[in-house]
């Protein structure tokens, strides 16, 4: 696997996808950024208060994480950003033309368990719903890979690396439910 690759770990909230980026990142010796660290403030309150992101809240945040692929066009780098609607993927694949995507793909119950175990975080649990109702899973013409996160963070990284290294598209991205 080339060291810059760039990718985008996706998923709903509390999928895993700030624990598995950062994770992914340092396997593959690439910088990272946790796209909730780009948010405009107004989407963290939004967020906060309990209300879903619509499209309109959402077009500036990724502007600027198409922005920060760019940037790591050559060197490579790993985001963290739920990316739940194709036109959002395909927003940033028209910044960063190789982008690839890891969806951590989940059943409500498992992540409704982790975000319960993680209390203090911004996204109220609550928001779970509308983030199912929104995600649209890989279609087999994306590059990226669709992943079980109902497994240890070094099982999710292994398998991860040995798929890419066998070649591995958004096949087996069909399931849109969770
Ligand atoms: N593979 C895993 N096994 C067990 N626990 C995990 C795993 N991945 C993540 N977690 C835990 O699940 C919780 C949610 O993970 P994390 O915050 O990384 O998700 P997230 O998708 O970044 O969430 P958000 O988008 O809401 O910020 C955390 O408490 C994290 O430690
Ligand atoms: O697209 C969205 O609805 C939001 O960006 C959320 O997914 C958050 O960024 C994050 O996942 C919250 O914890």
């Amino acid at each position: 696997m080339p060291t810059s690759s760039l990718v985008v770990v996706m998923g709903v909230s509390g999928s895993g996808k700030s624990t598995i980026g950062a994770a992914l990142a340092q396997r593959l010796g690439v910088p990272f950024v946790d796209a909730d660290d780009l948010h405009p403030e107004a989407n963290i309150d939004k967020m906060s208060r309990g209300e879903p992101l619509d499209d309109h809240d959402r077009h500036p945040w990724l502007e600027t994480i198409g922005r920060w692929l760019a940037d790591h066009d050559a060197r490579g780098g790993v985001v963290s950003c739920s990316a739940l609607k194709r036109k959002y993927r395909d927003q940033l694949r028209h910044q960063a033309h190789r982008v690839e995507f890891l969806h951590l793909q989940g059943t409500r119950e498992v992540i409704a368990r982790r975000q319960a175990s993680r209390p203090g975080h911004f996204m109220p649990p609550s928001l779970l719903t509308s983030q199912f109702a929104t995600l649209e899973g890989l279609e087999p013409d994306e590059r990226g890979v669709v992943i079980d996160v109902d497994q240890p963070v070094d099982r999710i990284i292994q398998e991860y690396v040995d798929r890419h290294a066998a070649g591995a598209t958004a096949s087996g991205a069909t399931e849109k439910e969770n």
